[in-house]
């Protein structure tokens, strides 16, 4: 036994757990230098030792760090920490910080049964929303599945877990990892299930099933094993999920089997196009029953078990219920042996095919960064990705720019890019807050260094008499101690001139006039002048050694009265 590390690299504090998937435990954590709330994906301890399951988890985190996008769990960190064991050995602990997001799995909604139409929509519209950038992006997920998609308590799509995605454009893939069978059986697109490379309609596919299982309660394909799923996906016709639940509209039935095809040119070939589709039902232009069924013959031909050939193979798969373990494992290298080679050739017609496909124009020469400052992140987005640039979100506090929107990029506008570049979007968090230091007391030199300190700044200093405090002491501040104000706020300070003001005594019994100075904190000194004839009983102050105005705190005055007959 060891126990986790309670502080991960002396920032992130783990709290309690709040989820497990199959390689890892979330907990609910805090950023102890931001002060804010995470989720702390924790490799489990047997897979923390294994080389090859850590290197996963750094992809999962590199590939999801660069995706930035409301639609997407946003991964903050990643590190490795360490724990020793009651052994004394010492074992890795890599972990990643995620936004915390609270709310409900899909998995969960799903579980009570098919869900309402018009949610339906909403949730699709937003994976694909999520699905759309990360494509853009060059991230393909390889696991769309209700397990991996958490809906807000605000009713937002967060699609999380990019933990099997590989970069499109990562030329570092090797031909084992570009033909491992890595997914989940009920969510796999024909070709995952046969090993093969896959691409964004991949996700579009199975996209498509999640389409289908919100319908109809059920995705379109079960067996006992995970083989008998992967099975039918290669080669089986989906039932139109009307036929399933009828109070499906046809224009979502149209949808889904499109979504559905086996071959990856007969789905739609984009998030985008998908998600169009999935938006124009909600106009209620729905095919009839014909229609629907002239599609399935045409996307599954009269009889889809002529594909029953190439799925035998897969009744060599394992069982486990999820093959994502599989990836490294000897069940697939057992399983694609013979195709090893063949994959090889398979891969690169693929690449060679993909980059010649004639509606992918070629790239422009250069894109120049156009001005994206001061607009919201989306539009910044999307203006960028006109200029045929990667948007990569960078949070920033910022008390100037408003929350959400750009404060700079860099590289900066009008500079010239190879196209599909990154360009990094610094985007204000809005303003950060500080709290009000004590100031009264302090001296005005020592309360400008706390206000520095605290982030604030000093504003206007006003002075006020006052016959007990040392000229610069702070009597008081417009803003109150402990007040939480945003960083750079301006503190106007009352203080201490360090003078007091004294009037013309002259012509009043020197009792009362000493009564009155000393209650201005002076030394009051009496001297009698016999020169000067007195006439009253109670002396009377003829003149006094300071003049009437401000004198220095603490200072001495005579009063001269007559005492003369
Ligand atoms: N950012 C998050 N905020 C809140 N809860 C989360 C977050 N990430 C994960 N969870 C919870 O933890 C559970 C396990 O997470 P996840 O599925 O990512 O783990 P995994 O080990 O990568 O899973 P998989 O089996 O797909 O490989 C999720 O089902 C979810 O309930």
């Amino acid at each position: 036994m060891t126990a986790e590390p309670r502080v991960l690299s002396g920032r992130y504090r783990i709290d309690e757990v709040i989820g497990r998937g199959g390689m890892a435990t979330v907990f609910r954590g805090e950023d102890l230098t931001l002060g804010r709330e995470v989720a702390i994906k924790v490799l489990d301890r047997d897979l923390a030792n294994d080389n090859a399951f850590r290197t996963r988890f750094r992809l999962e985190a590199q590939a999801a760090s660069r995706m930035a996008h409301p639609t997407i769990v946003r991964v903050y960190d990643a590190g490795e920490d360490a724990a020793v064991g009651d052994d004394g050995v010492t074992r890795p602990v890599p972990y990643i910080v995620m936004e915390l997001v609270k709310g409900r799995l899909l998995k969960d909604i799903i579980a009570a049964g098919p869900v309402p139409v018009a949610d339906t929509v909403r949730y699709i519209d937003g994976i694909l929303e999520a699905l759309e950038y990360s494509h853009r992006a060059g991230v393909i997920h390889r696991d769309i599945k209700p397990g991996n998609v958490m809906i807000t308590e605000a009713g937002g799509v967060k699609v999380m877990d990019f933990g099997i995605a590989r970069a499109v454009s990562d030329g570092s893939s090797t031909v084992a990892e570009t033909t491992a069978i890595i997914g989940t059986a009920s969510y796999f697109s024909p070709e995952q299930a046969k090993g093969e490379p896959v691409d964004a309609r991949a996700d579009v596919y199975s996209t498509g099933v999640v389409l289908y299982e919100l319908l109809v309660g059920r995705p379109p394909f079960r067996g006992e094993t995970p083989v008998a799923v992967a099975y039918q996906h290669v080669s089986e016709a989906p039932i139109a999920p009307s036929e399933v639940n009828d109070t499906v509209p046809r224009s979502l039935d149209a949808v889904a089997l499109r979504a559905l095809a086996k071959d990856p040119y007969q789905r739609y070939q984009d998030a985008a196009s998908f998600r169009d589709a999935v938006d124009a039902t909600v106009d209620g232009r729905s095919p009839s029953k014909r229609q629907v069924s002239t599609l399935t013959s045409e996307l599954y031909g009269p009889n889809p078990r002529h594909a029953a050939e190439t799925a035998r193979s897969l009744r060599q798969l394992s069982t486990d219920t999820t093959m994502t373990r599989t990836q490294a494992g000897p069940p697939v290298a057992w399983i694609w042996t013979g195709v090893g080679i063949l994959a090889v050739l398979l891969i690169s017609i693929a690449f060679w095919v993909f980059s010649i496909r004639p509606d992918e124009a070629p790239p422009t020469s250069a894109s120049t960064v156009p001005d994206v400052t001061g607009m919201t992140y989306e539009r910044a987005i999307e203006t960028l990705a006109e200029a045929e640039l990667l948007a990569v979100r960078i949070n920033e506090e910022n008390a100037q720019v408003a929350e959400g929107n750009v404060i700079r990029t860099d590289p900066e506008a009008d500079e010239t890019l190879v196209p599909d570049s990154e360009v990094r979007v610094y985007v204000s968090e809005g303003k950060e807050t500080v709290t009000v230091p004590t100031l009264d007391g302090l001296g005005q030199d020592a309360a400008t260094a706390a206000l520095e300190s605290a982030g604030l700044e000093l504003g206007i200093v006003t002075q006020r008499n006052d016959p007990s405090l040392p000229g610069g002491t702070v009597i008081s501040a417009d803003q109150p101690e402990g007040a939480v104000v945003p960083i750079g706020s301006t503190v106007n300070l009352e203080v201490a001139s360090g003078r007091v003001t004294i009037t013309d005594v002259t012509g009043y019994t020197v009792d009362a006039a000493t009564r009155d100075l000393e209650a201005l904190e002076l030394a009051v000194l009496t001297q009698e002048d016999t020169s000067c004839p007195s006439s009253n009983a109670d002396p009377v102050v003829a003149s006094q050694s300071l003049a009437p105005g401000d004198v220095p705190i603490h200072s001495e005055i005579t009063l001269v009265y007559c005492s003369g007959t």
